[in-house]
């Protein structure tokens, strides 16, 4: 993809639907009882890759525009796959997905794409382990392709070794099923979408401070789930404007939940002009309308607790940190190592060939803001963060970047590219 500058974007979108919900209706959808419909769900091949799991397990899902309709079979109504599940390039399909499957009364095995082979899986592997799964993968559970043999669980009290959502929520489905309460302590909040839908389902977990409790259920039953757009792909389109001069764009329909919302907190640190507007709940989810202008932008430093709430969206602030003024120190994101890149590393060595002044740390980058960067060929690694957030980056470099490997942009967001030339 060949990326121009611009030196401006106006107007109103919406962006796609959120990933994280999406793949979370499918799944839901399929182990409640009777009919679930999504609209605004995420075209994606990461959450089409979680739809065809789901059929491989005999659920019958159309997918109409962007409307799916999931015919759902009860808690263990799924069917014993003919086949090995096929997760592409989906990190959450894989760990959400061996939460249920673990309390089947089938075996079942689970594989993806090159990078996803690479991906930690011994995460969710140890704790589901622990809830009594039978499962197992490359090099003792490290790694995929996953064998897992269902079996009757019990709840545990965990405590998560690292903030994420994907292992919280590999338990919090296996809990669903698990004799006894599971009672899972973060170490910092991470996305609570599952705790909002598995509730919206008809399911029961409290969450109180950093404690999450779950209880098993009899039943779920299918609802109608509107999908909120993705703070997630918003990102891109909020740091274009905030670093392109004589911009305001107004992004519809956009989802806020507070576990989320951590780029809004940043941005407005650095001096962003951000308002939240027509703020309401959609299927117990925060959502509103963001309304941003060009502003001129600080460093600021970015950590603890914060991280998992933005942990998407790190590749796109830096990119945007290269325009601001100052220093921006970005700390505690060693998490980004086991992405579908390992996104510091990336995202430091193709910002380097744009120009900017950027370093490497253990856990995260120091950015030094305020240097005018350079169209360059650069390369996504055939992550789909990476390649946006290089095109975000472009817009306000001189002259023309061309970004290899962009087709990737498929995974969260296929039509980036004709936004981006729409605006
Ligand atoms: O639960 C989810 O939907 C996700 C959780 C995050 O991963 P981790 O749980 O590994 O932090 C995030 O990076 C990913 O894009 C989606
Ligand atoms: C890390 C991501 O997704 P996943 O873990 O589902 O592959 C992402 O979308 O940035």
């Amino acid at each position: 993809m060949i990326v121009n500058p611009k030196d401006r974007i106006n107007g109103e979108i919406t962006v796609p639907g959120d990933k994280s919900i999406s793949h979370r209706a499918v799944m839901l959808g399929s182990i409640a009882e009777g009919i679930t419909e999504v609209t605004g769900f995420l075209m994606g091949a990461d959450c089409l890759s979680t739809i065809e799991c789901f059929r491989t397990l005999g659920i019958p899902i159309e997918v109409n525009d962007k409307k799916v309709t999931i015919h759902g079979k009860g808690l263990l109504g799924l069917a014993a796959p003919a086949k090995t599940l096929d997760v592409g390039n989906s990190g959450t399909t894989i760990r959400l997905m061996s939460g249920i499957l673990s309390a089947q009364s089938f075996s079942s095995d689970l594989t993806g794409d090159a990078s996803i082979q690479k991906r930690p899986m011994l995460r969710i592997v140890a704790p589901l382990r622990e809830m009594g799964a039978k499962i197992d993968g490359k090099e003792g559970g490290k790694y995929c392709p996953l064998h897992i043999e269902g079996q009757p669980l019990k709840g545990i009290h965990y405590n998560l070794p690292v903030a994420s959502a994907q292992v919280k929520s590999a338990m919090l489905f296996a809990s669903l099923y698990a004799e006894g309460e599971t009672i899972i302590i973060e170490p910092a909040p991470s996305r609570n979408h599952t705790e909002i839908m598995v509730n919206f389902f008809g399911g029961k977990i409290v969450h109180k401070d950093n404690v999450i409790i779950s209880s098993p259920v009899k039943k779920l039953t299918g609802q109608y789930i509107e999908v909120p757009g993705d703070i997630s792909s918003a990102a891109y389109f909020i740091a274009a404007a905030l670093i392109l001069p004589n911009s305001e764009l107004l992004i519809k329909n956009v989802g806020v939940n507070p576990t989320r919302d951590g780029i809004i907190t940043v941005f407005k640190q650095m001096g962003a002009d951000i308002e939240l507007l027509n703020q309401r709940t959609q299927c117990g989810e925060p959502v509103a309308d963001i309304l941003v202008r060009s502003s001129d932008l600080h460093g600021t430093e970015i950590g603890g607790s914060l991280i998992p709430k933005l942990i998407d969206e790190i590749p796109v602030i830096a990119a945007a940190a290269c325009y601001a003024q100052g220093i921006t120190i970005i700390k505690d994101a060693q998490e980004l190592k086991v992405k579908e890149s390992n996104r510091i590393q990336t995202m430091v060595s193709e910002l380097k060939k744009m120009g900017a002044s950027i370093t490497e740390t253990d856990d995260g980058m120091i950015i030094e803001g305020s240097h005018s960067l350079r169209g360059s060929e650069v390369e996504s690694y055939h992550d789909h963060r990476v390649a946006m957030s290089l095109a975000i980056a472009a817009l306000r470099a001189k002259g023309e970047t061309r970004i290899h490997n962009s087709d990737c942009v498929n995974i969260s967001f296929p039509d980036f590219f004709s936004y981006l030339e729409k605006l």
